[in-house]
């Protein structure tokens, strides 16, 4: 089927937390269609490809009126008569175009539309799912998830310091297990909080919205649910945090809201440390600010062996950063989210510089996401090992999990749980 590019549209659509934001079409001659929606984070890294967002508009500065016009305008001009299969050099061609570092001038959000949106019309134009399209062949796994049981920080209006108290099941057989494994510990939580009175509804990726008077007590609710559902806290099944450092902490200061308190970069240190060594930690997301890579080191040599220690506001998605933190140990995994790199090709070029260090790698969902389920074929044709959505709860979630059940269900016999050995590791 012909992958000539005949037509490129920027449309404006909504996200789960309704702002507005930029979806891409591309059709080939060949009449197949390719469509993707961008999503925007709330805890962003200030290194990440700029979401671009109208300035003193009725929405307050959220809407993508611009975004929307660089897709149907210069990036349309430039994409006609192009090969939708040449995704690296149509990436490289949208990053000269914009021609700033951070891509603000036509906006990370209507290049990574436009560079998702091409690779779906290339698969579909091969008439194969789109993992398999990036998969070209390589052996495949299928993601060990990520899944938050309570949202704070950013995402719940700081009712907590942290940002995702979140559940893994490395231990599980499959995909489908892990997920029944966590939709249990999930409904444990709330019947928890119910009994308690501290129900108080859903965060931004629909964990439990927290009303608790420490991050400790969080840790003791999710360690409590995790045994009320009958599992056995620890490797197989355990804790994953997303501290988000960087909300609360600068320059070597952290300030902790709920516990009322200033810590320095040790300070902080040693209150995870304490936190690794009472509850069934895992792994460990931004534990410092994005600016604090001496505490990033350290924290690492310290706690890397057993805990994977993942840069999200650290590393942006950025091959170049990814590869001076392996050189300096400043961390084990890396997040890995599209928008933050603003292109396929790039945020490819991270993952890979994180498997060629031994990282582990997660493919991450934003905070403000759609029913795009592109994220779940990029973990798998990717075999990222690892994949961060958000909670139970709410569909543009659900959509994510529900995609990777029918992956999972599609390889059938050939299906392999990334498992334990996803994990990032310091050696
Ligand atoms: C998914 C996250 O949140 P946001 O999209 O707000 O950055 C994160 O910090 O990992
Ligand atoms: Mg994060």
């Amino acid at each position: 089927m012909s992958t000539e590019i005949i037509g490129v549209i920027g449309r404006r659509v909504w996200d789960s937390r309704g702002r507005p934001t930029v979806e891409a079409e591309i059709r080939l001659s060949g009449g197949a269609i390719g469509r993707a929606i961008a999503p925007a984070g709330a805890s962003t890294g200030s290194g990440e490809a700029v979401d671009l967002r109208d300035g003193g508009d009725a929405f307050g500065g959220y809407d993508v009126t611009r975004a929307v016009a660089s897709v149907n305008g210069e990036i349309a001009t430039l994409l006609k008569g192009r090969d939708a299969a040449d995704q690296a050099g149509i990436d490289a061609a949208l990053i000269a175009l914009d021609g700033t570092a951070n891509k603000g001038r036509l906006g990370g959000n209507a290049l990574i539309a436009t560079s998702m949106a091409l690779a779906h019309a290339a698969a579909a134009a091969a008439g194969v799912p789109l993992w398999r399209h990036l998969a070209q062949g390589r052996p495949v796994r299928i993601p060990v998830p990520e899944i938050q049981i309570f949202g704070g920080g950013a995402h719940a209006a700081r009712r907590v310091d942290i940002q995702d108290f979140m559940l893994m099941a490395p231990g599980a057989a499959s995909f489908a297990e892990a997920l029944d494994w966590t939709a249990e510990v999930y409904r444990a939580t709330g019947l928890r909080m119910k009994r308690a009175g501290k129900l108080q509804g859903v965060a931004d990726e629909g964990g439990y919205w927290p009303a608790f008077a420490t991050n400790e007590e969080a840790l003791d609710e999710l360690t409590a649910a995790i045994l009320d559902a009958g599992f056995t806290p620890g490797p197989d099944i355990g804790i994953s945090l997303d501290v988000a450092a960087s909300e609360f902490g600068r320059g070597g200061r952290y300030r902790l809201a709920l516990d009322d308190s200033a810590l320095d970069t040790e300070g902080m240190i040693e209150l995870l440390g304490r936190w690794l060594t009472a509850y069934p930690i895992l792994s460990i997301e931004d534990p410092l600010a994005e600016d604090d890579e001496a505490g990033f080191i350290a924290f690492t040599s310290r706690f890397g062996r057993t805990c994977q220690v993942i840069g999200d506001d650290f590393l942006v998605t950025n091959a170049a950063r990814v590869e001076a933190a392996a050189a300096a140990h400043s961390a084990n995994a890396v997040l890995v989210k599209p928008n933050q790199a603003g292109t396929l090709t790039e945020t490819r070029a991270a993952l890979d510089a994180g498997k060629a260090a031994g990282f582990g790698t997660i493919v991450s969902a934003r905070s403000g996401e759609s029913e795009d389920v592109t994220i779940c074929h990029l973990a798998v044709g990717w075999d990222a090992g690892q994949f961060k959505v958000g909670s139970f709860s709410r569909s543009e979630r659900m959509a994510k999990w529900n995609e990777m059940l029918r992956i999972e269900e599609e390889l059938g016999r050939d299906a392999v749980f990334a498992g334990h050995a996803a994990l990032g590791r310091s050696a």
